[in-house]
C-alpha cells in the first residue's frame, strides 16, 4: 500500500502530516516509531493523522514519536491547518476542527497561523516550578541563564520523576530577558529536546504572568527554532482567549510505502 505524507515544520517542530479523512489505512505504534525515526524513517517528533469529523471541518489525531497517541500539539495543530487549507479540505481562512482536548479556532493567513488554545482553568505554583496544562501538562523552571542547560538530562530526570511517574510531562526552561520569553522544551513522547513546543510555549508565556514577572499580555517567545507570539486574556483565576501564533512551513512530500 502507498500512502501519500506532507512534511511539516513550525519553529524547528516538525510533523509527518497524513489526509486520512477517508480512514483507508490503520497505522499501528510500530509504524509510527518507525516513520519517525530519523534514521530509519522520515524523521520527525510527531505524526498527524487529518480525519473525518462529523461537527467539526475535521479531526487532528496527534501521535508523539514513540508510535503513541499524544495530547494536544500546539505547533502540530497550526501545521494542521495549512495542510487541510493546502489539500483543499478548508476553503476559507479560518476553521473550527477538533483534537484530543476539544475544539480549536483557527485562522491562516499564507503561512502565518493563530491558534485558539483550550482555556487554562488552574495555574498550580510551587516554590521552584509552575505546572500548568494548555492541553499537554507542562513543568514550568524561571532560570537565569538556559543556554548552557543540558536540557535532554535535565529535563528527563523531571520527566521521570516520582511525581509524574504515571502521567509524564514537559519540561520547560525559560529566561526572562525584558519582556520577551527564551523557552528550551523537553517533550514527552519525543523523550528529547525539541527546536519548539507550541504548548510548552503557551504555558510558559501564562506562568510568567501569572507570577507578574512579565506584565503584558501578549509576550513573545523565542525557541530554538523560531519565535512565536502568545496572547490570552485572564479573568479571574482562569485564562481565556488564548492565541499561539507564527509561521507554519510545508517542507516536502513524498510517498511511504507500507507492506
Ligand atoms: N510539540 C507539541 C507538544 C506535543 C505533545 C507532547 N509531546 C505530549 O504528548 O505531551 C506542541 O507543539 O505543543
Amino acid at each position: 500500500m502507498k500512502i501519500n505524507f506532507f512534511k511539516y515544520q513550525a519553529t524547528g517542530n516538525d510533523f509527518i502530516i497524513i489526509n486520512n479523512i477517508e480512514k483507508s489505512f490503520f497505522l499501528n505504534e510500530k509504524i509510527i516509531k518507525n516513520l519517525c525515526n530519523r534514521n530509519l524513517g522520515i524523521g520527525a517528533d510527531g505524526l498527524i493523522l487529518i480525519e473525518k469529523n462529523k461537527k467539526y471541518d475535521f479531526y487532528m489525531k496527534y501521535y508523539n514519536s514513540d508510535g503513541k497517541e499524544g495530547s494536544m500539539c500546539g505547533n502540530g495543530g497550526r501545521c494542521s491547518v495549512h495542510f487541510a487549507k493546502k489539500i483543499g479540505i478548508l476553503n476559507k481562512t479560518n476553521t473550527l476542527f477538533k483534537s484530543i482536548d476539544g475544539y480549536h479556532y483557527a485562522s491562516i493567513k499564507q503561512n502565518i497561523v493563530s491558534l485558539n488554545m483550550k482555556n487554562v482553568e488552574l495555574v498550580k505554583v510551587y516554590p521552584e516550578h509552575i505546572y500548568i496544562n494548555t492541553g499537554s501538562p507542562h513543568h514550568i523552571l524561571f532560570k537565569e541563564k538556559i543556554n548552557n542547560i543540558n536540557v535532554y538530562k535535565e529535563g528527563k530526570k523531571i520527566r521521570f520523576n516520582q511525581k509524574y511517574i504515571k502521567t509524564g510531562v514537559n519540561v520547560n526552561f525559560v529566561k526572562i530577558n525584558k519582556n520577551i520569553l527564551n523557552v528550551r522544551t523537553y517533550e514527552r513522547g519525543v523523550e528529547n529536546e525539541t527546536f519548539s513546543c507550541g504548548t510548552g510555549v503557551t504555558a510558559s508565556a501564562i506562568a510568567a504572568y501569572h507570577i507578574k514577572k512579565i506584565l503584558y499580555n501578549k509576550i513573545i517567545v523565542k525557541t530554538l527554532g523560531g519565535t512565536l507570539q502568545v496572547k490570552f486574556e485572564k479573568l479571574l483565576k482562569s485564562y481565556k482567549k488564548i492565541f499561539l501564533k507564527g509561521e507554519v512551513n510545508f517542507v516536502y512530500k513524498g510517498i511511504i510505502n507500507t507492506l
